[in-house]
């Protein structure tokens, strides 16, 4: 019998047995229902057994069906990259343009065009390809990993290098890696949310699920889905694109939305190649009419266009993100998605959760009080208990917990009810011979609020009074005012025969008392948080725990407190009311992990962008409704996943790092964005115009490349370049109405300029054509390359003083393009020596041009000015 026969359903098929993903019963993909299956025959049917896959076996299931990833990104390879600029409608007429030009004999054209063009290309992609790789590497560095059996041992392995088959581990806090089906678990709860959209966990246990829908396979698990209590162990069944989620995955990647940065230089972009389009498009009619059409002026107009077109733009952004990327890694931010350097740099309000960013994490159980807040060794014994019991979420209070000794006695668990963040507690159901007790414990008001006697020192229960509750009430205040976690614990007798639980059992319960946790604030939060202030980020705490303890801490840390809103009070405000409220609020307490996401989408409503930080299965969603979603290193894999930005170090002191990081990387790219705007858009624009007026074209194609070329060199250094302590001070988010200001007042000038230069030239010295190409190319070269130093501050030249590469870069370009004019070198591409006094007057016309651009930026960059 072939192994696809036991399959129910499975067509019989002859020889080799098909794998999962390929079509057989077993997979997930096409809706083929792998649950409806015994354990047994998926194991079979997988080749697979409950000890894993052997090293061999995966290695060559991996090659046989890819890497476990929802989405393949092929990256390009260094020819197919050249393939595609090649291909590229500019680059592709001025290369015909070439061929055409050695066809009628002038082999100096096509080969100058052709290296020109390739060597310009290659800069773009070899560029472009290091900051690639540079940014995959650092990903692959905070990539979740998976517990798989391999060769009988369990190993930590990428997830993408799951194959079906694997057998894998998860606990609390994991992700699911693939599809698959439960082999066993211990209280397994799964978030299954994302496939879905149903909030409350599902229970798994192991099947076959015959006959039902993938959203009721009680012992299906899904690739994408979360582990938020128990533990399971799965065998993978299909992975990549063969998933549930990797049917859905690809179109949740395309719907990433830019960022503000992206959409504004795309915008800006679009704008300048209409304008270039149009400009072309009037210049090579005009000359048609003008002179007829001559393979020069239609090459003119293509080399216009290229020198036009901002090309280097995308690659610019990636270089300059990359080298931002990997400047944070060194200071322990390691970024997974590369636009949301951008989005730290504009961020304005920081959300964080309190346990490990703002306290030290280290929670230990200190001691347990009665009603008469008095010391009470029945409450330990009962928290333990619950603790040492419950299945599904462990936190790290019960850690702390479980780190004293059981209670005497041979206790047995009957049943329990998970914990779970809207209920704020959890339940066993325990006995030791005699009738079965329910014990509760949970955060205090959620406790009390289930409560209706409380234990006498006696053990006997008593009602409890409106007099007895508030007393009680006091008694939380007061312990919360001094820094300490409670948890409250309560019990009730149940039945004999009582063998089952459900959560409407949690009612009726007899108070026993609390116990006492210290989580120790951590000392270098406050200078942090001090210094995200200052840098004008303004610090929320979103808490999960009770006002008491948030505002104790907060005043230990010396953090502002301004405005207190709790999770009740949430629930009944509007989504207007809560827009309203958020700004003017920055502690947050007893919210639940709904209400933080829709605090952060109130905050992003009311205007601002929002980072949110935290390591929690409940912090996930509002880590993916953040502009800037933050986890650390040592998060669960929900919170890890959900993130955009990973901190090495849980310490609030090296995001500020970050932030500077990502304030500086926009910086740069508004340097790039100033200098094509201001000269180069500028010089190019003058030139079509100018091409109209003369009766020759004002540069030859070749010189308009050649332009381009040692320009784009140039530029190189600009990643590189310091930025002014003063653009570093303040959130930094694209501006539209400042870059047209700057354009609007830059880009006039810089054609002032160039008319002068025109007319000094053509009637002034009545220079022929070749001495008007060679001073038009020294003076547009030299305004465009030097601008950089003018643009690159707001503050005087000499008070901000560039990087040296920078310097190099810059000062290298302009050296090597007057080398080329002004030489006998220059010959090749139409040069001639310059005469003295046009020489002079070119230099003089360029001074006088930076000269004013200096004085002019102080109204064109007037937000930077003056700090
Ligand atoms: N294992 C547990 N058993 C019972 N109750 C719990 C347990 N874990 C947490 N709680 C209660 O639920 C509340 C909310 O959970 P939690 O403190 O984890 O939220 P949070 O938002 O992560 O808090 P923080 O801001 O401290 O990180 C806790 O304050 C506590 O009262
Ligand atoms: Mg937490």
């Amino acid at each position: 019998m072939t192994e696809s026969t036991i399959l129910p359903g499975a067509p019989k098929a002859a020889g080799p047995a098909p794998l999962p993903g390929t079509g057989s019963r077993l997979s997930s993909d096409a809706g083929d229902a792998f649950w409806t299956v015994s354990n047994e025959e998926a194991l079979r049917a997988t080749s697979s057994r409950p000890s894993g896959l052997t090293a061999a076996e995966s290695a060559e299931r991996l090659a046989r069906y890819g890497p476990n990833l929802a989405v393949v990104k092929n990256r390009r390879g260094l020819l197919a990259k050249l393939g595609k600029r090649l291909a590229e409608p500019l680059i592709a007429i001025l290369l015909i343009a070439a061929v055409l030009s050695g066809a009628t004999g002038d082999w100096q054209s096509f080969i100058l065009i052709v290296v020109i063009v390739l060597f310009s290309i290659l800069l773009d992609i070899v560029q472009e390809q290091k900051a690639e790789s540079a940014v995959d590497a650092l990903r692959h560095s905070v990539a979740v990993t998976a517990s798989v059996r391999r060769d009988g041992k369990a190993v930590e392995l990428p997830v993408r290098d799951i194959v079906p088959g694997d057998v894998v581990e998860l606990r609390s806090g994991n992700l699911v890696p693939a599809d698959g089906v439960l082999l066993s678990g211990r209280g397994a709860l799964v978030n299954e949310a994302m496939l879905t959209g149903e909030p409350y966990s599902v229970e798994k246990r192991t099947g076959p699920a015959a006959g039902l829908a993938p959203n009721d396979a009680f012992n299906a698990l899904f690739s994408g889905t979360s582990i938020v209590g128990g533990e399971a162990v799965m065998l993978v069944i299909a992975t990549g694109g063969k998933t549930r989620f990797g049917a859905i995955a690809a179109s949740l990647q395309a719907r990433q939305p830019p960022t503000a940065l992206e959409r504004g230089v795309h915008g800006l972009g679009m704008l300048i190649l209409r304008l270039t389009g149009f400009l072309v498009l009037f210049v090579l009619l005009t000359q048609v009419v003008h002179h007829g059409l001559s393979l020069e002026s239609f090459m003119f107009a293509v080399a216009l266009a290229v020198g036009l077109t901002p090309e280097l733009l995308p690659m610019v952004m990636t270089v300059t993100l990359a080298r931002g990327a990997v400047r944070m890694a060194e200071r322990k931010v390691v970024v997974k998605r590369l636009s949301a350097i951008h989005d730290l740099g504009a961020m304005d309000v920081l959300c964080t959760d309190k346990t490990g960013t703002l306290t030290e994490a280290r929670i230990t159980h200190v001691g347990s009080v009665g009603p008469d807040g008095l010391e009470n060794t029945r409450v330990a014994e009962l928290v333990r208990l619950n603790s040492h019991f419950v299945s599904g979420m462990q936190s790290n209070l019960d850690d702390a917990i479980n780190a004293g000794p059981m209670p005497a006695g041979d206790w047995r668990c009957l049943d329990d009810l998970p914990f779970d963040f809207e209920r704020r507690r959890c339940s066993v159901l325990v006995s030791s011979g005699s009738a079965p007790e329910l014990i509760t414990k949970g955060a205090p008001e959620a406790i009390l609020a289930i409560c209706s006697d409380v234990e006498a020192p006696d053990g006997t229960p008593i009602p409890l009074d409106e007099a007895m509750r508030a007393k009680l009430v006091a008694l939380f205040e007061e312990k919360g005012r001094q820094g300490l976690r409670l948890l409250a614990v309560a019990r009730r007798a149940m039945p004999p025969d009582c063998s089952k639980v459900e959560v409407d059992a949690e009612a009726g319960l007899v108070f026993v008392g609390c116990a006492i946790f210290v989580d120790p604030p951590k000392a270098s939060a406050t200078e942090a948080v001090a210094r995200l202030m200052e840098a004008g980020v303004a610090v929320k705490i979103i808490s999960g725990d009770a006002a008491a303890v948030v505002l104790h801490l907060v005043e230990t840390l010396h953090l502002p407190a301004q405005g207190i809103l709790s999770g009740d009070e949430i629930a009944s405000l509007s989504e207007a009311a809560l827009i309203d409220r958020v700004g003017r609020t920055n502690l947050f307490v007893r919210i639940s992990p709904d209400q933080k996401s829709r605090i952060v989408r109130a905050l992003r409503r009311a205007g601002h962008t929002v980072g949110f930080i935290g390591d929690g299965i409940n912090d996930a969603p509002a880590i993916h409704a953040a502009d800037v979603g933050l986890s650390v290193e040592g998060g669960t894999d929900v919170a890890r996943e959900a993130a955009d930005i990973i901190l090495l170090a849980p310490d609030l002191g090296v995001l500020g790092d970050g932030i500077v990081e990502g304030r500086r990387t926009y910086a740069n790219i508004m340097k790039y964005i100033r200098m094509g705007t201001s000269s180069n858009f500028g010089n190019m624009l003058s030139m079509a115009l100018a091409s109209l007026i003369l009766p020759f074209l004002p540069l030859a194609p070749l010189q308009i490349l050649l332009n381009n070329l040692i320009y784009d060199v140039s530029e190189i250094g600009i990643p590189f370049d310091v930025t002014d302590r003063e653009m570093l001070a303040a959130p930094q988010a694209w501006d539209m109405k400042a870059v047209l200001r700057f354009t609007l007042i830059m880009g006039p000038l810089s054609s002032l300029f160039d008319i002068a230069t025109f007319i000094l030239l053509h009637w002034g010295f009545a220079s022929d054509v070749a001495v008007f190409r060679t001073a038009w190319f020294v003076e547009s070269i030299s305004t465009q390359i030097l601008v950089i130093f003018v643009i690159r501050t707001a503050r005087p030249l000499w008070a901000s003083r560039p990087h040296p590469v920078l310097v190099a870069t810059s000062l290298g370009a302009l050296a090597a393009a007057l080398f080329l004019a002004l030489s006998p070198l220059g010959a090749f591409v139409g040069f001639v020596p310059l005469p003295a006094p046009t020489l002079l007057a070119v230099i003089g016309i360029s001074a006088a041009y930076l000269a004013s651009a200096a004085i002019l930026k102080r109204i064109a960059m007037p937000s930077l000015a003056g700090k």
